[in-house]
């Protein structure tokens, strides 16, 4: 494997394109393990008109497509490690490019440091801001046992390990752009309407959507 960002001038020199130099709205949305992230992305999608792009989705759409790097995924998945950033970079970028909408909510990404700089570096894009669901651990933990969806992560072993990731590797990255005022931060223990009316406070009004 080379660096991110000869696998991104790979790309864009075999003709996938790049979303350097697009105007795009990009918003970080992250949070604990189980903190609601994909379930408020839903409804920013239904009210905001934002495309909604979830590393780990991608990441297990890789597992499932047979692709090369589909049992390095599963393995670090498993043990609820994060995945070099070259390989989800690629997935994102290729999903953007794709998908064509400018405003973008990528869920569970940055993840570490390693994510952040990387992303910044091959895209040139910074986050306009960051959507971070504060919840505590047992209310995490009780949602992710009853999930329900048939994840080989939410077992209470692999749980307890992206706890860990969480609070050494991605809480570093919420308190980096917290530290450039980019950080909104949301109470999510309480029920999901509730917390979609912060959310919505926080998206501007003006760009609601009529039901
Ligand atoms: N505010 C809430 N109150 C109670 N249950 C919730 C709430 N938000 C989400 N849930 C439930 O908790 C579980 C986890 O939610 P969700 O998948 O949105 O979390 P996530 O942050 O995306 O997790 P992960 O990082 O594991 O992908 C789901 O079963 C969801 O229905
Ligand atoms: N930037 C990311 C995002 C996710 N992963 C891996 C590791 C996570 O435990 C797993 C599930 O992510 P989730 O659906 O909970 O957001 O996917 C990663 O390596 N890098
Ligand atoms: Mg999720």
């Amino acid at each position: 494997m080379g660096t991110v960002v000869e696998a991104a001038n790979k790309d864009a020199a075999n003709g996938n394109g790049s979303i350097l130099n697009k105007n795009l709205t990009v918003v970080f949305v992250l949070g604990g393990p189980g903190s609601g992230k994909g379930t408020q992305c839903s409804n920013i999608v239904k009210h905001f008109g934002y495309t909604h792009l979830s590393a780990g989705d991608l990441l297990r759409a890789e597992i499932k497509s047979g692709s090369e790097n589909g049992t390095m995924i599963q393995n670090m998945i498993k043990e609820g490690k994060i995945v070099p950033s070259e390989v989800t970079i690629k997935l994102l970028q290729r999903a953007m490019l794709e998908n064509g909408n400018d405003k973008f909510l990528i869920d569970g990404f940055p993840r570490n440091e390693e994510n952040r700089a990387a992303f910044e570096k091959v895209t040139g894009i910074e986050p306009t801001f960051v959507l971070f669901f504060d919840c505590p651990e047992e209310e995490m933990e009780r949602r992710l046992l009853g999930r329900n969806q048939g994840r080989e992560d939410d077992n209470i072993e692999t749980i307890r390990k992206r706890f860990n990731v969480f609070l050494e590797s991605s809480l570093p990255v919420i308190n980096y752009y917290d530290a450039k005022l980019k950080v909104r931060k949301i109470d999510a223990a309480r029920p999901v309407e509730e917390v979609f009316e912060s959310v919505k406070a926080i998206f501007s009004p003006k760009n609601e959507k009529a039901d």
